[in-house]
């Protein structure tokens, strides 16, 4: 489990996080939600290491993260954030390979993880081409092929039908630029990838998305945690409204009963 426990970090005076406590569980995906400037992102940073809170801590399998090194963290955890760049002229092939180097594969083993993990995120026979040339949707996916292909080259002949328990993904809005198919297919992919056990933080910005495909959704504002439960418990109150002020009507999903909201005109 990867625990976060009190977490209190301070930049320029001001708590961009406060007494956050929650737990990214093996098999959940978990959404993060809240306004701009929430707090979302420092706390991804926080748990992929990146950041060292004021007070608090967090622990990835029961092992303070500071205690673990660099390698093994790589090797257990993979990181999408949100602003990727990438200054040399790259091929997607070359990108996906990043996520590699944490592990010893052999080049006929990456070569099929790499091609398996592009037809996942849905840009197959893309490996030859530059990565700059593509969309930012497109760009995207490839990022998500990265990041999987990181998590997973243990298991390379794979994987979706193994457990992936053991195994977390921290994602910074991984479908912020992706068509409405593309969507489904990333969300349904760390659904099943999260009910073969792996334990995914995931932050979105869409509230319907996220009732619908969260195990569990945290709500920040202001840097603390204003929900941590299940989507059917935002049926009630308004917490959403609240949070985000803005005025919304709440519905139903007509398959599920989940809530999800509309705007009001
Ligand atoms: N080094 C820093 N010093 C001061 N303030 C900072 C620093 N880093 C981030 N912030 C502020 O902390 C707040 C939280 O930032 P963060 O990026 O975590 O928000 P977020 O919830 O991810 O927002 P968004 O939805 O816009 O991506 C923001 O108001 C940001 O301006």
């Amino acid at each position: 489990m990867l625990n976060i426990s009190q977490l209190t970090l301070i930049r320029s005076g001001k708590n961009l996080l406060e007494n956050v406590s929650l737990s990214i569980q093996p098999g959940q995906l978990t959404i993060i939600l809240g306004p701009n400037g929430a707090g979302k992102s420092t706390l991804l940073k926080c748990c992929s290491g990146a950041l060292q809170a004021d007070a608090g801590h967090i622990t990835l399998d029961k092992k303070l993260l500071s205690n673990w090194s660099l390698a093994d963290l790589a090797k257990k955890r993979a990181v999408l954030t949100q602003q990727i760049h990438l200054p040399f002229a790259l091929t997607v092939k070359e990108v996906v390979s990043l996520g590699l180097a944490p592990w010893a594969l052999s080049d006929q083993q990456a070569t099929k993880l790499i091609h398996d993990t592009l037809v996942e995120v849905g840009m197959p026979d893309t490996e030859t081409r530059q990565y700059a040339s593509l969309s930012g949707g497109e760009q995207q996916r490839i990022q998500l092929a990265r990041v999987l292909v990181q998590l997973f080259a243990d298991k390379p002949s794979r994987t979706r039908k193994q457990s992936q328990e053991g195994k977390y993904l921290l994602l910074d809005e991984p479908i912020s630029a992706l068509d409405l198919h593309q969507q489904q297919r990333v969300l349904r992919l760390l659904k099943n990838l999260a009910q073969k056990g792996l334990g995914i933080f995931c932050i979105l910005h869409d509230i319907n998305l996220a009732a619908l495909y969260g195990d569990k959704l945290v709500l920040l504002e202001k840097g603390k945690v204003i929900f941590n439960s299940e989507p059917k418990r935002l049926a009630q109150g308004n917490t959403i409204e609240a949070a985000y002020q803005a005025d919304l009507i709440r519905l139903s999903h007509p398959d599920n009963q989940l809530p999800q909201w509309q705007f009001r005109q």
